[in-house]
């Protein structure tokens, strides 16, 4: 892939840029077998599933700098001036497409970005548009959250949102986020809905997922479809009648993996996940494949209290776990280690603390193993590992 930005030394995101991708691959490969080795007894890996090398990025998490009449949407080089990547190559065309619009309305809503400028006590904040978030379903439709640093703006939002709805019609969900700090996090508690429909359908393969704003979705539709695939295929051979799902953001997993007499609950801290992970079952249990679906359920809460606390009374027969970065630490790995759960999927986006999970849990030997390249030209990719009890 070929980047003006990279070449100018403007955004060094896609760190692998000047590899070709079938290396990138095979680096990748090397690195998670590496990682794996001391458990990889055992241990037999499928081929890797690959994407398309560009275009294939769901969503764009864009920073707002500029001034209200020459916005500039992308990211803040090392100085804190703006980059405009609305050409950024890892964006589908019609992500891409709402950029200028997007842009356009800014200038039309009167939305100043937000700065800095000074620093520690002396920091002085002006502004109030930090970021703009898009996200595209399969099915061309888009998602947009204005994140704010307060209220200020939220009635001219409204005022000129249906000019914004004109001239992308395939918005079909916009929504505020107020971020009031100034912190590396991205978005705050309070979210305001700005259009009737609040969920933004994500098709997959037979099951569609409700996305709300503040739900976390795999970046790479593609790839993603490819990891509830091979989930399902894995899931279906262990043929468990009961199954947690922790970490389940809206669904995915647990939905894909349901089936006729297969009783799966699924656990996640993202309470606007978890109401989405539910309206998407209850709508499935009215569908023509119902039975799939009769026993799915969804509740909010963190991954480990559940495993080790008290509502957690029958074990399940199989568990899937789908962290963040940091993996699923070491509470819940012991507890998974001590717990005689036959069988548990570990899908990671982070190898590194995968390994460190494996390593505490020594009688749950991995089986088979997946790399998903889920974020091609960077170093980051996804695995999916079936453990079995020794
Ligand atoms: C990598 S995402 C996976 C989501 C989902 N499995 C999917 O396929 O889209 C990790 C999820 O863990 C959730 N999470 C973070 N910390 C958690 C915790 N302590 N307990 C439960 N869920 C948590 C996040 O909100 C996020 O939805």
């Amino acid at each position: 892939m070929q980047c003006p930005h990279y070449d100018a030394g403007r955004c060094h995101s896609c760190t692998l840029l000047e590899i070709d991708y079938p290396t990138q691959v095979l680096d990748k490969e090397r690195h998670v077998a590496a990682l794996l080795e001391p458990v990889s007894t055992g241990l037999t890996w499928l081929p890797a599933v690959t994407g398309a090398e560009s275009g294939f990025r769901n969503k764009a998490k864009m920073v707002v700098s500029g001034t209200v009449a020459a916005p500039v949407l992308g990211i803040l080089d090392g100085a804190g001036r703006g980059v405009d990547l609305t050409d950024c190559g890892l964006y589908p065309t019609a992500l891409e497409a709402s950029f200028g619009p997007l842009a356009a309305f800014v200038t039309r809503a009167n939305l100043e970005p937000y700065q800095v400028s000074g620093r520690g006590r002396r920091a002085q904040q002006r502004g109030e548009l930090k970021y703009l978030l898009v996200t595209l379903s399969p099915d061309g439709e888009l998602m947009v959250r204005f994140v704010l640093r307060s209220q200020e703006a939220v009635t001219r939002i409204r005022k000129h949102l249906p000019w914004l709805q004109a001239e992308l019609p395939a918005l079909a969900v916009a929504s505020v986020n107020i971020q009031p700090a100034h912190a590396a996090v991205l978005e705050g508690d309070l979210e305001i809905p700005l259009t009737e429909r609040t969920t933004l359908p994500m098709r997959i393969d037979d099951i569609t997922l409700d996305l709300r704003p503040q739900s976390f979705f795999q970046t790479n539709t593609a790839v993603a479809t490819e990891l509830y695939r091979q989930a399902r295929a894995w899931v279906d051979e262990v043929g468990p009648t009961s199954l947690w799902d922790l970490y389940c953001g809206v669904g995915g997993f647990a939905l894909h993996c349901a089936a006729p007499g297969r009783a799966v609950t699924g656990i996640e801290i993202s309470a606007e996940a978890v109401v989405a992970a539910s309206g998407t079952a209850e709508r499935l249990r009215a569908g023509a494949d119902g039975d799939r679906f009769r026993d799915v359920e969804f509740a909010a809460g963190d991954a480990t209290a559940f495993a080790v606390g008290p509502d957690a009374r029958e074990l399940p027969e199989m568990v899937i776990v789908n962290p963040p970065r940091r993996g699923i630490g070491a509470e819940l790995a012991g507890w998974l280690e001590s717990s005689g759960i036959e069988h548990v999927l570990y899908s990671s986006c982070n190898a590194t603390t995968l390994a460190r999970d494996l390593a505490a849990m020594p009688t749950l030997r991995p089986v088979r193993g997946r790399l998903l390249d889920m974020f091609p030209q960077t170093s980051h990719y996804e695995v999916l590992v079936l453990l079995a009890r020794s």
